[in-house]
């Protein structure tokens, strides 16, 4: 499960500050589009015009609405339910923000056009709004119920590895033979790719073995966040990683270990100066990681190039 957390917690802080960034753009492009329609259709209206006690409760609604639009959609994944409240929260502040205007500026009596605009997001907002809740509703059952599969799979299973929290062996091979299974159902590619550290028994016996633990976990947190959601990461055996790579053929594989390889190592060696620490990596093709599930080889270590 924290394999799982930390898997989705990655890529979920850089969508985060994207779709902070997003919403700002769309807010800003939103009031400025109301402050352009009201000033070019309406006419100011004197200081002494504007209702204070009005202006007051609008405009601290309109910025209630954009405190809670942006915490909310700062803290949750893309998707629909996201995508609902984001379309939800502009109509309610566009709808908002000409009811703000409306107090500085005064439009031709004829001109319904201003009121309808004022009038009909809000509704609309509230409708795509209440449908957002009931996904999220329908969400939340669904992850409460993985949740609770996956507890209970952890607690039945020796699953995790403790030091470094990725899936151990035997994880491992229940989640190649699925990933198998769903390849060939699906018709998509899959590939292994295996990794160990060079010379880690040395490294061990240079620098002692809380040292050696560091660079253990130092490499799982570097492999999740670098492989996508749906790759299983685990650590196989003493120094020794494998990714299960999902829809990656043996082409793609070796083009992603590749650019990923160099950043690993930077990273590593960023965060542990002196070590020097040198990977080792192959890309286990599909039928070879067949043959892995069906003979169990890989279980005795008859994998290794
Ligand atoms: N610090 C630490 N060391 C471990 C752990 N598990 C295994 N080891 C050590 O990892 C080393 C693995 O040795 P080898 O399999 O020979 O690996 P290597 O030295 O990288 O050899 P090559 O893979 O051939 O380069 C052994 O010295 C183990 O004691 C662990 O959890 N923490």
């Amino acid at each position: 499960m924290l394999q799982f957390m930390s898997q989705s917690l990655a890529p979920t802080s850089i969508q985060s500050g994207l779709q902070r960034y997003r919403l700002f753009a769309w807010l800003t492009l939103t009031n400025l589009l109301c402050l352009l329609l009201a000033s070019s259709l309406g006419d100011l209206k004197g200081l002494a015009k504007v209702d204070l006690i009005d202006l007051l409760g609008e405009g601290s609604s309109l910025l209630i609405i954009l405190m809670v639009l942006t915490l909310v959609l700062s803290a949750r994944p893309s998707g629909r339910v996201t995508q609902l409240i984001f379309i939800g929260g502009l109509l309610l502040t566009a709808s908002m923000s000409l009811d703000v205007l409306d107090e500085f500026f005064a439009y031709p009596e004829e001109l319904r056009l201003m009121s309808w605009l004022e009038s009909l997001p809000m509704p609309l907002g509230f409708v795509v709004i209440g449908l957002a809740a009931i996904n999220w509703f329908r969400e939340s059952q669904i992850i409460q119920r993985q949740l609770q599969l996956r507890e209970h799979h952890l607690r039945e299973h020796n699953w995790l590895d403790p030091l470094t929290l990725l899936y151990t062996r035997p994880y491992f091979q229940v989640a190649l033979q699925r990933e198998l299974a769903l390849a060939e159902l699906q018709r998509h590619p899959l590939c292994l790719v295996e990794l160990n550290i060079v010379g880690f028994a040395r490294l061990n016996h240079q620098y002692g073995a809380a040292r050696g633990d560091l660079i253990l976990r130092e490499l799982a947190d570097l492999l999740l966040l670098f492989s996508r959601p749906q790759d299983t990461v685990c650590r196989d055996n003493n120094d020794r990683f494998m990714l299960i790579l999902p829809h990656f053929n043996t082409t793609a594989a070796q083009r992603w270990l590749d650019t990923t390889l160099p950043h690993l190592h930077r990273e590593l060696n960023k965060s542990l100066p002196l070590l020097k620490v040198q990977l080792a990596a192959k890309v286990i093709p599909q039928a070879a990681a067949a043959k892995l599930s069906v003979t169990n080889e890989y279980c005795h270590g008859m994998a290794r190039s």
